[in-house]
């Protein structure tokens, strides 16, 4: 019941925050539609008794109030409709904002992993849009709770006993809201089957992967393996409904009978004489009603428990991305880099798993270095990097910028003095220039800053072969979007990764793999020019991760990971005199290309 009702009295806020006229109008229509509905009956009764006793004028007064009543009841409620239909697509946009933050608002993103966080979500993302349905039953229920005193009232006026008959209303209430909770547990129940088959449907539909699902025949077994995935989740869902179905009858019934027990017990009263005509169709009209009251109260409250049940996934979800500090959060990061950024003994592990996948890291990565990191597939350098840039805190060990512990910075902060290029980039389906722009949204509309960054990224080639230059809208979503190769759309990521002229770390994570050679060491080229700026303005550090060691030489400093624990670093020179991993691996390479 708590969830209910504070459900509903959340979903009031949200409505007058989005729009308080429409709020008041919405409710006063739908008050005013429902309370008519009992005194209509009441209108009814004492007609019928002024026709029965031949008192044609009051007769025909009572019929226009009854013909009133009965338009005011049957059109309120549409009127009222269409204001909180409104209010309802006001209302949604708080609470899609609310689920777009807590999907990637959050300091880190630890969250994203666990199973649990991607449960909720699901749900969420799916019960978001009956914001709409659960207005109304907001507005509805509160309708129904003032017409429910004035019939407890008419019906006690006639006999104290029938008071009972609302108190009939309570079994078929229970009845629903158990049902309504074991809906509610066979959705999470079957959220990760849900998730999974909603995952290969988008798979099996996205242009992006349409190639390799063709060249290896996967449709047939996509859509099997969908299909398996969609029935898991629909049995477990079917089997809920047949169940709530049938408990819902059963309270409907237990109600059934006490209905048919007042109208009896009028009509004997009005045989003895104790009760007018005029009573019995009070009571007829009056109990029918009730009825009809109970079957929504029943529905409405069961949409209002669903969107109450939402909202405190949504405070669930809220603290399940909340992150406990465990030290005060009170530094600004530098202006820029004096000694550099130093790795203490740093394990880490990734939340729900047991292995860790860096240990005993400890790195000193020196104001003004280029840094490379090399290992093999699963060495741990994307883990690395991501520890770097705060996406995930060391399990034990710490980061220092500075000298300054970096969980003491806020990562908001640190984020702006960061910038990136990861292997798996995005792709933005927007205008070319905001594709780049979007590296430093406060100069998206700034097209010279734009250029500057496309041609550090060496995508003045990409932008020439665009009709409309950087205002060409890219993507296969719309119409005349111009689809780009997969080399044309990393040359863009990383010209947004360059968009920030001074950060103080830029991470490179294999953003050059769609590249060809030949253009990958041009960037590093020009990109070496530009960090040597840099380096006398912020001290800043550029980090990247390549498997071509003909880039990776390049680097002041070069980490070699194996199994996440550092074997190697130095440079070039030094690695190569040391003969160790480094030295075979980059001989293996210089082998192949010979
Ligand atoms: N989100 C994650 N949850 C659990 N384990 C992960 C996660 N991401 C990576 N791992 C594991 O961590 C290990 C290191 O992965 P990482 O991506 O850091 O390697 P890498 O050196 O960058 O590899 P590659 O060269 O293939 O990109 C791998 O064993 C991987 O399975």
């Amino acid at each position: 019941m708590r969830t209910t009702v504070s459900g509903a009295w959340r979903l009031l806020v949200i409505a007058w925050r989005a729009n308080r006229r429409k709020t008041v109008a919405a409710t006063v229509l739908m008050v005013a539609g429902t309370v008519g509905n009992p005194l209509l009956a009441l209108v009814m009764g004492v007609m019928t008794d002024a026709v029965v006793s031949g008192q044609v004028g009051a007769a025909v007064w009572y019929g226009v109030a009854a013909a009133v009543l009965t338009i005011v009841s049957l059109t309120f409620a549409h009127f009222s409709q269409i204001f909180y239909t409104e209010l309802a697509e006001l209302a949604e946009i708080p609470v899609v904002r609310d689920l777009i933050l807590l999907s990637n608002g959050s300091d880190g993103i630890e969250h994203q992993e666990r199973a649990e966080y991607a449960d909720e979500l699901t749900v969420l993302q799916r019960e978001s849009r009956g914001l709409i349905g659960a207005l109304e039953s907001m507005f509805g229920v509160l309708g129904l709770s003032l017409a429910a005193v004035f019939t407890a009232i008419l019906l006690a006026g006639l006999n104290p006993v029938l008071l009972l008959l609302p108190l009939a209303a309570v079994p078929p209430l229970i009845c629903g809201r158990w049902a309504e909770s074991r809906i509610d547990r066979a959705k999470t129940d079957t959220a990760e089957p849900t998730r999974a088959a909603l995952n290969l449907f988008r798979l099996s539909t996205s242009a992006r992967f349409a190639g390799e699902l063709r060249v290896f025949q996967l449709s047939d077994e996509l859509r099997r393996r969908h299909m398996r995935e969609w029935q898991r989740a629909s049995r477990g869902l079917v089997r809920s409904y047949g169940m709530a179905a049938a408990v819902r009858t059963l309270g409907q019934v237990i109600f059934g009978l006490a209905y048919v027990g007042a109208v009896l017990l009028v009509v004997r009263e009005a045989i003895t004489g104790r009760r007018t005509i005029g009573d019995v169709v009070l009571v007829i009209v009056l109990a029918t009603q009730v009825n009809q009251q109970v079957t929504a109260a029943v529905t409405l409250l069961a949409t209002l428990q669903r969107m109450g049940s939402m909202l405190r996934r949504l405070d669930f979800v809220r603290e399940l991305v909340k992150v406990d500090y465990p030290v005060p959060v009170d530094q600004e990061p530098p202006a820029r880099l004096t000694s550099g950024i130093e790795l203490q003994d740093v394990d880490f592990t990734y939340p729900g798993t047991g292995d860790p996948v860096l240990s005993d890291v400890s790195l000193s990565l020196p104001a003004g270095s280029s840094v490379a990191i090399v290992g093999e597939n699963g060495a741990g350098k994307t883990t690395l990097v991501k520890l770097l840039c705060g996406l995930y805190r060391p399990t034990t060990g710490q980061i220092l910028v500075d000298g300054t512990d970096l969980r003491r910075i806020p990562a908001e902060s640190w984020r702006r003095h960061l910038s990136a290029g990861f292997q798996d980039f995005v792709r933005f389906e927007l205008r070319a220039g905001e594709v780049v722009g979007l590296g430093d949204v406060s100069r998206m509309g700034d097209d010279g800053a734009i250029l500057g960054a496309l041609s550090r990224a060496q995508g003045g080639d990409v932008l020439a072969r665009l009709e409309h230059g950087l205002d060409t809208q890219l993507g296969t979503s719309y119409t005349e979007g111009t689809e780009l190769s997969g080399g044309q759309w990393q040359k863009l990521a990383l010209g947004r990764a360059l968009m920030r002229e001074a950060p103080l770390l830029l991470v490179l994570d294999e953003p050059t793999s769609a590249l060809d050679p030949q253009a990958e060491h041009r960037l590093f080229e020009s990109y070496a020019q530009q960090a040597s700026q840099l380096r006398s303005s912020t001290g800043a550090i550029t980090l990247f991760v390549s498997h071509r060691f003909s880039t990776v030489r390049m680097a002041d400093l070069i980490i070699v990971l194996r199994d996440g624990r550092v074997v190697e670093s130095g440079s070039h020179d030094e690695l190569m005199r040391r003969g160790g991993l480094y030295a075979d691996l980059f001989s293996l390479q210089a082998e192949a290309y010979r």
